[in-house]
């Protein structure tokens, strides 16, 4: 069985590159944007803690989004259901950075998946201290999943958004002028840029995913009530207007982030990392979406 996922994955890695549709790298951060679309990685991290690696599997990415699954966990922690007052639990049905619905929803983003609901959960992870204080323990937090310190921030890709992230600071002070954000807003935005710019590859990612799959072996972080929680959302809201998409096709858990990471995971049984910096039309990795539909089927891995 090991050696066939092994198989597996290189030959997925082979007709995912011959498709020459490789979608388009964000281009809304300049940072982003030059990457090359041309590349692919996918892990994966079976139950017994084996590790299946094809492609790029040892290319640095900047996770962007998936970071929302690790400062989620930890404002949880850190407030419990409280939390749930200024962010709600629901699939938005639009863009991962739309305003409309902030507006007409007075200021309580639909989920915490979606940037204005991220960036409240960023500002509960800060709750007063200085931005690097709130950063640290994020970045302690994805190291200590992940089993290994190597994990960094990329202040280019960090400062890069800064300067461009003109739709962030919006629904930052609209959150503001609802008083949903207790900190200044440019020092919360600060703060999510910084560990939306954490980079790793997909080996590592799919090591800092393991405390999700709920498997007696694997890291206990959070507990298990929580685990399945975070599942939940990250199948019903993690690819943002694309996430019914998502779990039809693929039919788990996953969440997205706009450096063209996915990170998903079969309750119980494997957590899964998969790059391509090229994006579909909802944001979400073209090729990542289409490796994942195929490894699922062939695996007959759903939660259904
Ligand atoms: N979908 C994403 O990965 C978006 C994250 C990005 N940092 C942003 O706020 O726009």
């Amino acid at each position: 069985m090991i050696t066939d996922l092994t198989a597996l994955l290189q030959k997925l890695n082979a007709i995912v590159r011959a498709d020459d549709n490789w979608g388009t790298p964000a281009n809304y951060i300049p940072e982003l944007a030059r990457i090359n679309p041309e590349q692919f990685a996918i892990t994966v991290i079976t139950a017994d803690g084996t590790v299946h690696s094809a492609g790029d599997a040892d290319t640095r990415f900047s996770v962007q989004s998936i970071t929302k699954v690790f400062t989620l966990a930890i404002a949880l922690g850190r407030s419990g259901d409280q939390l749930w007052h200024r962010v709600g639990r629901e699939p938005s049905g639009s863009a991962f950075n739309s305003i409309v619905q902030l507006e007409r929803e007075q200021g309580r983003p639909r989920n915490p998946f979606i940037n204005a609901g991220a960036i409240v959960t960023t500002d509960e992870v800060l709750a007063g201290r200085a931005p690097r204080d709130a950063l640290a323990e994020i970045v302690q937090f994805v190291r200590t999943a992940a089993g290994s310190d190597d994990i960094h921030i990329n202040d280019a890709v960090a400062a890069s958004e800064t300067q461009h992230g003109h739709r962030n600071f919006a629904l930052a002070h609209f959150l503001a002028s609802f008083d949903n954000l207790k900190n200044p807003p440019e020092m919360t935005l600060g703060t999510y840029f910084h560990h939306c710019a954490l980079e790793m590859t997909t080996t590592q990612l799919a090591h800092a995913g393991r405390f999700l799959m709920g498997a007696p072996d694997m890291p206990k972080l959070i507990s298990t009530a929580r685990v399945r929680r975070l599942n939940a959302l990250m199948l019903t809201c993690g690819h943002y207007d694309g996430s019914g998409d998502f779990a039809y096709r693929v039919g788990i858990p996953g969440k997205s982030g706009v450096g063209g990471g996915i990170l998903a995971i079969v309750p119980g049984q494997a957590s899964i990392a998969v790059w391509s910096p090229g994006l579909n039309r909802y944001g979400n990795s073209h090729k990542g979406t289409e490796a994942l539909a195929t490894l699922a089927r062939q695996m007959n891995w759903s939660i259904f």
